[in-house]
């Protein structure tokens, strides 16, 4: 079995949506499918109504094939600080033709404010590996792990566009979505995270400079958050680039030129990150100042390769085999 969901941006590709089934009879739902998190929750009817602005919610009591998992209950708090936390039913999802028929549903009881706010995105959809999902007292499977079985091949893709709709693929390699060959690198799931380690880093007209940065492929964070060392390299080629504290970040002219990013995928293989995705968004309505698509990844621990980043490439990730696969397309 395989199955294809179109992943569409929303504003300034701060988050990707892609349309989910869930219940019977099916209810669509437009979730943030986050290879760096491995809880599947969504809007639901236990929210206070207060907490809902928008979003499509699941109601449990209206689908005839959920059951209740008694006792369970789940709370996450993401890298930015959102947080939600609810409790759990076993419904049947579908990703376009792939249908996992048992797959637990965290129904949200509480969301904090920036969910609220994001009224187009109705939960989110974990694909990191199981041992961070976050439900007491039995850790639930995700997707992903749970539609191995019947996947025609073990892995699912990631080909995020630019301001474009793009694709999760699931149990197959859409040779038409990539140009040359997909390199694979062995994954470091210890932590629970798609985490691969990068040799090196060119900018535009600087040359080769062989550093590790040790990150994960991450599509729920918006942004490429890399060590200081080379966020202080790159905003040096950019004129007037400079931090600015009470924006959280590098800013710049919106006017300025913008060199491309390019880091390694094993020793002979490069992922070009072109500049006009690192001129991520205007600082405020002017359009004058704009704020920087690479940031520093500072406090987390490891570097965060976000949707700035993976947009530039056609990503296969491979669970049983503990490898990720980079391709340019
Ligand atoms: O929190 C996230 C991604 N997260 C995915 C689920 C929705 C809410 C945003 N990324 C993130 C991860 C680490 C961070 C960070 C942001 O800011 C500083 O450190």
């Amino acid at each position: 079995v395989t199955g294809s969901g179109v992943a569409s941006p929303q504003q300034y590709d701060v988050e990707y949506l892609t349309p989910i089934s869930v219940g019977t009879p099916p209810l669509v739902l437009n979730l943030n499918l986050d290879t760096g998190s491995s809880d599947l929750w969504v809007f639901s009817s236990e929210l206070p109504p207060s907490e809902i602005n928008g979003q499509t919610v699941y109601d449990p009591t209206k689908s005839t094939s959920a059951k209740k998992l008694e006792g369970a209950t789940w709370e996450i708090e993401y890298g930015d600080g959102s947080s939600s936390e609810g409790d759990v039913y076993i419904d049947s999802v579908a990703i376009g033709d792939l249908t996992v028929t048992a797959q637990a549903v965290q129904a949200a009881k509480n969301v904090s404010a920036e969910f609220t706010a994001d009224t187009h995105d109705d939960g989110l959809l974990g694909l990191a590996f199981n041992t961070i999902n976050t439900v007491q007292p039995t850790r639930q499977k995700t997707f992903y792990d749970n539609a191995q079985s019947i996947l025609d091949a073990p892995v699912f893709t990631a080909d995020l566009k630019d301001d474009a709709p793009g694709h999760y693929n699931f149990g197959y390699i859409d040779s038409s979505a990539y140009t040359g060959n997909i390199s694979y690198l062995p994954v470091d799931s210890s932590q629970g995270f798609w985490m691969f380690t990068s040799p090196g880093y060119a900018i535009s007209k600087g040359g080769y400079k062989i550093t590790e940065m040790k990150g994960i492929a991450d599509t729920g964070t918006t942004l490429l958050l890399l060590p200081t060392s080379v966020v202080l390299a790159y905003y040096k080629q950019v004129d007037g680039a400079r931090y600015e504290g009470t924006q959280g970040g590098y800013i710049f002219a919106c006017s300025a030129t913008l060199p491309d990013f390019v880091f390694a995928v094993g020793n002979n293989a490069r992922i070009t990150v072109p500049g006009k995705y690192i001129n991520y968004a205007p600082t405020d309505s002017s359009g004058t100042t704009c704020f920087g698509g690479i940031q520093k990844d500072i406090g987390i621990g490891f570097s965060i390769f976000g949707d700035v980043a993976l947009k530039a490439a056609f990503v296969v990730f491979d669970g049983p085999n503990q490898q990720l696969g980079w391709a340019a397309k």
